[in-house]
């Protein structure tokens, strides 16, 4: 089961459990936003027809058994939701409290709302609309009491998890090498999303009858503790949410029945990103009989766990006993736009929804209204790749629209001044807005260059979805290292990492160590350097303090000799551990957190290149500067409306883009390796996963679409070669308008980034035609290092080249010398290559030899 997760490349969780939740106010009742001013109260439903096309019509029309509306993205599902809610109002066929409306995240949740109160007026403030996990807390709140918990109960986010976990796994004594606290915990999260509980995983796994492998053995043990340490705390962790919700509506008929007279109408959009938990719920909530076949993926046939809450309620009869007759359900999907499977969501539950319920009705949607012809015809174009989909004919009546802009970049700094060029030009003759523009990328890190550049020509923005660069944890962690180490007495940082990572060192010895610098009127840098005569430590906490302080003390030497700032941070990420870590856990938050440091790896690179007498202490400066303006460009709370009038471009990944729509869309970092991602790319699943989510991407666009990459990226200051992604390959030429195909690799001149895979996973190099690359380089395999890995060559090792001379590339095969540049390590030569062009080469990173 834990399988069909894979813990690799998983993106970040699109919506942290902890902010499901703080947006929501249990107590609160049906809390709307305000109608806008003179909103009609109830529409005349016929004037909620206007406009729609004969599908949608029907769709908004429909009325009995289950309806399942398919389309591809931009058809208007879910403008078709909010129409088919306003009609139901308008018609009085449902009043608002019998309106149950999921989606996928807060944001959208809450533009659902918005667009049906702009449909309906006051009337729709009563309506549930919300996401799984918010609906959930509502029922659960409500009815905690018969599952024996306190209505008040907490919930544990991740943070929370991880250290119940741990100190469930020092109990049980698991060597946390072997059964680190971090797997357990995932493994735990992908059982609960299929609705396995610790009784069932130790009957399924085996272990239960003393069967089953060792590592089974340890986590059904390990899940049984975990849960029995949040009932005693009264605590729900994010994934019980669900399950829980789920277990109370099938251990207990009655509740199930009250839940399901009063929604009699349940709505779910971006249904294709649903997991087998999801399912289950929407399938209790609306009261309809479960499949009569065991789901080949998932944990049982309807995953009916009586004793979920240790009561011992009649076990539930799976096909409903009530007398409630089943509510209308509604679900609005697209299995094209599948980006979830890493988390369990199963398009299964799209494909087979017509076998699931006999009785369904299914609509197809295929006018677009969204983009123009050409970027239709591109995202056709890169989606139709996948096999075992079901065509789909999208068609729009917008227009063919401007060409599809593509630009080659030397690195990711130059694109993102291309990007921030264009958009200042676009504002200029057409009169776009920044609040028209978004910015999308594949992983959180490739937001640092983009930002960077566009604090630098003052273009307002926001990252959605998302943190800023310099506030997201391990960066701030990073840099509290070295500014500890740049300045002993810098206390508030010391403090900070005192026990990051993890070393033993608590609140307590902490407290002492503070007293004591206050008694002696001490920095605490300078406490801790006299930890021998701070009374009334225990003796681990002193060795602790004393290997802390030598450890420090090592970091500051290597800074006084001299060790440029990227050195050192290597050293401290090193040294403390803090990098091995992250690098052993399976939580793809981690794999982003490395990704992250990686890029502060690079900025610390930069620094030293750009200024070569630049100290920690001028970096840190500058750093401070970035941080602080930072805050400047931003609206007021990152998600509200923007307080400029313009607007501000926003910055996301391509997860967080699901179900919006700009005038303006730029998708950067389209490089085999970059997206499609490195960890995907030797797994056919996972590529057509990547597929889905750059057809995703790309259908976000109204009007224009840029679609860029960077020859090289630099991660742990070494610059990789990256070939073109094999999305751009799939591109008509005829919708592409290249306004830079090759990356000239001016960049070699100034030294900041150049390299191909030598020694490394020998990518293939820049260039060609700019729409992609004839030769493929090697898929890496999985376990092949996380981060890009060019190695230079010795420098004896780099050839010496002249005019003339004939020589082979592993990429570009057979060329002739005609320049050359410099000498020895930091010779750089023109080659030309015939047909695929002339390439300047740094000779140390690239594996060209001479013939
Ligand atoms: N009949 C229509 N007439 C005019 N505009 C429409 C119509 N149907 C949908 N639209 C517009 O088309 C755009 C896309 O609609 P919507 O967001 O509902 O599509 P979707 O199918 O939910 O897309 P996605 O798959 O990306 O979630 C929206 O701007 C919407 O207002
Ligand atoms: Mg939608």
């Amino acid at each position: 089961m834990g399988s069909r997760r894979s813990p690799r490349d998983r993106p970040e969780r699109p919506e942290q459990p902890d902010q499901a939740v703080r947006d929501l106010d249990p107590a609160e009742g049906d809390r709307g936003f305000a109608p806008a001013p003179g909103a009609p109260s109830v529409r005349d439903p016929e004037s909620l027809l206007v406009g729609l096309n004969p599908q949608q019509r029907e769709a908004v029309l429909h009325s009995g058994g289950p309806l399942l509306i398919v389309a591809g993205a931009g058809s208007g599902k879910t403008r078709v939701l909010t129409h088919r809610i306003a009609h139901l109002l308008a018609t009085r066929r449902a009043r608002a409290g019998e309106i149950l409306a999921i989606t996928f995240t807060n944001k959208a949740a809450a533009e659902m709302r918005e667009r049906v109160e702009a449909l309906v007026g006051p009337p729709a403030k009563a309506m549930w609309v919300s996401t799984f996990h918010s609906a959930c807390v509502r029922i659960l709140r409500k009815e905690a009491k018969t599952l024996g918990l306190r209505s008040s109960f907490s919930i544990y986010d991740s943070a929370d998890s991880l250290k119940l976990m741990t100190m469930v796994a020092r109990e049980l004594e698991l060597d946390p090498k072997r059964y680190p606290p971090k797997a357990l915990i995932s493994k735990i999260s992908a059982l609960k999303d299929e609705l396995v509980d610790p009784a069932d995983f130790a009957r399924t796994s085996g272990t239960a009858a003393g069967a089953g492998d060792e590592f089974d053995t340890v986590l059904a043990q390990a899940y049984d503790r975990y849960q029995a340490r949040l009932r005693q705390a009264h605590a729900l962790d994010f994934d019980d949410l669900i399950m829980t919700t789920v277990h109370l509506l099938q251990a207990f008929p009655a509740v199930a029945e009250h839940y399901r007279r009063r929604f009699r109408h349940v709505l779910v959009d971006e249904y294709q990103d649903t997991n087998h938990a999801q399912y289950m719920l929407v399938r209790e909530l609306a009261g309809i009989s479960a499949p009569a076949a065991p789901r080949p993926d998932g944990a049982g046939p309807s995953g009916a766990r009586p004793d979920a809450t240790g009561t011992d309620a009649a076990p539930p009869d799976a096909t409903g006993t009530d007398a409630v007759a089943p509510g209308e359900l509604t679900v609005v999907g697209d299995a094209d736009q599948s980006i979830y499977a890493f988390r369990g969501a199963t398009i299964r539950n799209i494909v087979e929804f017509e076998a699931d319920y006999p009785n369904a009705r299914t609509i197809l949607l295929e006018q677009n209204y969204r983009s123009t012809q050409n970027i239709l015809s591109a995202a056709n174009a890169v989606i139709s790749r996948n096999t075992g989909r079901k065509r789909k004919r999208l068609w729009t009546d917008s227009g063919a629209g401007p060409a599809i802009v593509g630009y080659v970049a030397d690195n990711e700094h130059e694109e993102a001044r291309f990007i921030a060029e264009e958009i200042d030009r676009l504002g200029d003759s057409d009169g776009v807005r920044p609040g028209d523009v978004a910015i999308f990328y594949r992983a959180n890190a490739q937001s640092r260059a983009l930002e960077e550049v566009l604090i630098r020509v003052g273009l307002p923005y926001k990252v959605v979805g998302g943190t800023r660069f310099y506030e997201r944890r391990e960066i701030k962690d990073a840099v509290a290292y070295l500014r500890a180490i740049a300045n002993p007495d810098d206390d508030v940082n010391l403090r900070r990492i005192l026990n990051v990572p993890k070393r033993g060192l608590g609140d307590r010895s902490e407290a002492m160590v503070n007293a004591f610098a206050e008694r002696e009127r001490l920095s605490f840098g300078a406490a801790l350097a006299r930890v021998d005569e701070v009374p009334g430590l225990g003796t681990r906490a002193l060795t602790g303090l004393r290997a802390f302080d030598a450890m420090m003390n090592e970091l500051r030497a290597l800074a006084a000799t001299g060790a440029g700032p990227a050195e050192v941070l290597g050293a401290v990420l090193d040294r403390t551990g803090y990098l091995a870590e992250l690098r052993a856990s399976d939580d793809p938050q981690d794999a982003a957190r490395v990704e992250n440091l990686s890029e502060l790896h690079a900025v610390a690179s930069e620094f030293e290149q750009s200024e070569p007498d630049g100290d920690l202490a001028d970096f840190l400066e500058r750093v401070s500067l970035v941080a602080d303006s930072d805050q400047i460009p931003s609206d007021d709370d990152g998600d509200g409306a923007p307080k400029v009038d313009q607007g501000v471009v926003t910055l996301m990944t391509l997860h967080t883009a699901k179900g919006l729509e700009f005038p303006v869309v730029f998708l950067t970092g389209l490089e085999d390796g970059t997206f499609p991602h490195m960890r995907s790319m030797a797994d056919e699943t996972q590529l057509a996963e990547e597929r889905r989510l750059a057809y995703v991407g790309l259908t976000r666009a109204r009007e224009r679409l840029y679609l860029s990459r960077a020859a090289v990226r630099t991660s742990w200051g070494m610059p990789n070669e990256f070939p073109a992604s094999r999305f751009l390959d799939d591109l008509p030429e005829e919708l592409m308008d290249w306004r830079r195909r090759e990356s000239s690799m001016s960049v070699l001149r100034s030294g900041a980034g150049y390299g191909s895979g030598y020694g490394g996973s020998s990518y293939a190099g820049s260039g060609g035609s700019g729409q992609g690359q004839k030769k493929r380089p090697v898929p890496p395999s999985p376990d092949a290092p996380k981060l890009g890995s060019a190695t230079p060559r010795p420098a004896g090792d780099v050839p010496s080249l002249a005019i003339g001379d004939k020589v082979t590339h592993d990429a570009y095969g057979l060329g002739t010398v005609v320049g050359v540049e410099g000498a020895g390590a930091n010779s750089v030569a023109k080659i030309d290559f015939g047909s695929d062009g002339t390439k300047r080469l740094l000779l140390r990173y690239s594996p060209v030899t001479k013939l």
